[in-house]
């Protein structure tokens, strides 16, 4: 039966190792349903976050919710959890190791036998099932430690960069995978050097640095709102464009233009790109006029600067 889903809340979590400070204050919430996406340099916190939420780091200062109350070890226990060191047995049949790590979890030796098929038949693996897992390469190693951790029809699912070393096509069927969980509530937080990725797959982003949240919302929330900047391209010369008055034009070549609408008015950013519009018409015609819209690698540059 499928465990019920519960909002994870961090509040002021902080750990230390003798004088450093690794995890420091950090407060955010995984909301149901919710695919957080966690994101930092090496060493930023992740792993030591994820594993005070998990329950197998203890907390130096903090508290991690579950709900409205602190989070207790028999609800760790329904949270799928991939940590960073896999901690598969090498010489184990890939088969054999699931349904033991799923009794460990407390389900039957017939519904683990049954969760675990249908699991590896999603991620393409049925026919290893009898494979020791150190035959198997790297990427299906991580789809093994995967169907581990979505096993229990989990409450939430906290993964340490489940993506890493997934070829396209898996990366895939794992996305899918975990939507299936997100749309039943469960909230999903993940960590990963992939900021396509996660900027893809996404609806909330916790960057952290130096062990301290630096942003977190939405990706749209993260990039500032509305996109200012656009790019123009014209039939002719787009010179024009530097002529009106209200809006900055930071370069322009030839037909194409880009342009910044610098005003904080909603209102006034669609009067400007009417404006351009109407001017290009006016003056031959218009091919493109549209948001230019930044890459996450470049919101998460300037939080983490
Ligand atoms: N047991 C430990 N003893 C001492 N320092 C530790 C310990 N565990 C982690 N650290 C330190 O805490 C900091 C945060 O490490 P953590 O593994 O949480 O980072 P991370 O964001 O997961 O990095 P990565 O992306 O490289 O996995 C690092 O400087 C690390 O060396």
């Amino acid at each position: 039966m499928a465990n019920t889903p519960h909002t994870i809340t961090v509040e002021g979590l902080t750990r230390r190792f003798g004088d450093f400070t690794a995890v420091d204050h950090v407060d955010f919430t995984v909301e149901q349903g919710s695919m957080t996406g966690f994101v930092g340099g090496n060493g930023a916190g992740k792993t030591t976050t994820m594993r005070m939420i998990m329950g197998v780091l203890s907390i130096t200062e903090g508290q991690v919710l579950w709900g409205e109350r602190p989070i207790t070890v028999a609800d760790q226990r329904t949270i799928g959890y991939m940590p960073e060191e896999r901690g598969l047995y090498p010489k184990q049949k890939v088969l054999d190791q699931l349904i033991y790590l799923g009794q460990l979890k407390g389900l039957t030796r017939t519904a683990a036998r049954e969760s675990v098929m249908t699991l590896l038949e999603r991620l393409n693996l049925a026919e290893r099932a009898n494979d020791p897992v150190e035959a198997l390469s790297l990427g299906n190693q991580q789809r093994v430690q995967i169907a581990a951790a979505l096993m229990i029809e989990p409450s939430a699912l906290i993964l340490d960069e489940p993506f890493s070393g997934l070829d396209p096509e898996a990366v895939d069927s794992m996305a899918d995978l975990l939507r299936e969980h997100t749309a039943r509530g469960v909230p999903v937080l993940f960590s990963s050097h992939q900021l396509d990725l996660v900027d893809r797959l996404c609806d909330q982003l916790v960057i952290l640095a130096g062990g301290r949240v630096r942003g977190s919302g939405s990706p749209a929330e993260l990039r500032g709102g509305a996109p200012r900047r656009h790019r123009l391209v014209a039939v002719r010369d787009a010179g024009w464009v530097r002529d009106i008055p209200g809006l900055a034009a930071v370069d322009v070549d030839g037909p194409t233009a880009i342009i910044d609408l610098p005003s904080d008015s909603r209102e006034e950013r669609h009067r400007l790109l009417g404006e351009v519009l109407a001017e290009g018409l006016r003056r031959g015609g218009v091919e493109e006029l549209s948001p230019i819209i930044p890459p996450l690698s470049e919101v998460y540059r300037e939080v983490t600067a």
